[in-house]
């Protein structure tokens, strides 16, 4: 048996806050070291974008369908374990959903620590600079609460995106983000890129309560409630409801127009803030991987190594999952 204690770190932050952006760094730059990494990825939608372009090599494990901190806690435990244990790697990184409660992810860190010799180090938090500026001028609602969680419960804050703000702005939001933790280290970054050092460095004591399941005590840093409704209502189209938030998760039948696809990307209601996907256009013969963060669209040309899924997943809250679904099976053309 592997004697040596795994170090775990925890990447956590809100939806199309930069935290894949920032594993691909982590992954890039273990690499680099000839470090060995294991990662545990986990998405809300019953299938793993980002997760189908990573690299064969590096040893990983998904929680899909729902976010490790509720309907899955004790799948992350077990996912943990067995990464350990088969693979013995150097380092464990686990990105959670963006919608995930960190202090139930720490607890199934904790929970597995029991089982394989892991520790936890790090939770790592991504900030999008400019959507917690526009929350913080509402003030209020669960997906602000869940910001301000995901900010407390780190000892590492990764203020991202701040290419978006003005300086004026980006201090307010920094303001904030230290008035709510003023433990944690605070890094200002564009596309998440920052020394690795820092990651791996001690940083100050976790935020973290130990807590059970149903009737754990709250305190300043545990303020969360844990009300989650499950629906499954379509054949192909999963839904589920994390508190507050829906996702769609829609597979392509066939090719998309590119411009018709781009058009459609933009006139999304405010209440989807995130999609994903990978998409065959009917005009090029490349996969596209799609991102939509915040009103912002990025595309992507990729060549995976293997075969994926050509799929989106739309994630919001009080949006009409009908009216969605039926506007991508008019873009959806049988080739
Ligand atoms: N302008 C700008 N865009 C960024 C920055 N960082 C990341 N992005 C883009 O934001 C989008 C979302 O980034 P991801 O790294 O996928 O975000 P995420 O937190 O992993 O998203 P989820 O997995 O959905 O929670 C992508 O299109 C990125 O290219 C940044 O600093 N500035």
């Amino acid at each position: 048996m592997n004697a040596t204690v795994i170090p775990v770190y925890v990447l956590t932050g809100f939806l199309g806050s930069g935290k894949t952006t920032l594993l691909n760094r982590i992954l890039e730059e273990a690499k680099a070291r000839g470090i060995k990494p294991a990662i545990l990825l986990n998405e809300v939608g019953d299938v793993n974008v980002e997760g189908q372009l990573i690299e064969k090599d590096i040893p990983m494990s998904e929680v899909l369908g729902g976010c490790i901190c509720c309907t899955s806690r004790g799948d992350l435990g077990l996912e943990l374990v067995q990464l350990a244990q088969e693979h013995q790697p150097d380092v464990i990184w686990i990105e959670s959903t963006g919608v995930a409660q960190p202090l139930e992810i720490m607890d199934g860190v904790t929970e597995a620590s029991l089982y394989a010799k892991l520790e936890l180090k790090n939770v790592v938090t991504v900030v999008d600079a400019r959507h917690l500026l526009d929350r913080l001028r509402i003030g209020s609602g669960k997906t602000f609460k869940l910001m301000k969680e995901q900010i407390q419960a780190a000892n590492l804050l990764v203020l991202n995106k701040i290419d978006l703000v003005s300086e004026e702005d980006l201090s307010e939001v920094h303001d904030s983000i230290t008035d709510w933790n003023p433990y944690a280290e605070v890094v200002k970054t564009v596309r998440s890129e920052l020394d690795p050092a820092i990651l791996y460095a001690e940083h100050d004591k976790l935020n973290y309560c130990e807590h059970s399941d149903k009737d754990h005590v709250h305190d300043e840093f545990c303020g969360h409630d844990h009300t989650h409704e499950h629906e499954h209502e379509h054949p192909h189209v999963h839904h589920s409801l994390h508190d507050h938030v829906n996702v769609v998760t829609y597979y392509f039948k066939g090719n998309v127009d590119s411009n018709a696809f781009e058009a459609f990307l933009k006139q999304l209601p405010d209440e989807i803030y995130r999609a994903k996907g990978i998409v065959a256009f009917q005009d090029t013969v490349s996969l596209f991987l799609f991102q939509y963060a915040y009103r912002e669209i990025d595309f992507l040309r990729i060549t995976p190594q293997k075969s994926v899924n050509h799929v989106a997943v739309f994630i919001g809250e009080g949006f009409s999952q009908s009216e969605l679904i039926s506007q991508l099976e008019q873009l959806d053309v049988l080739a």
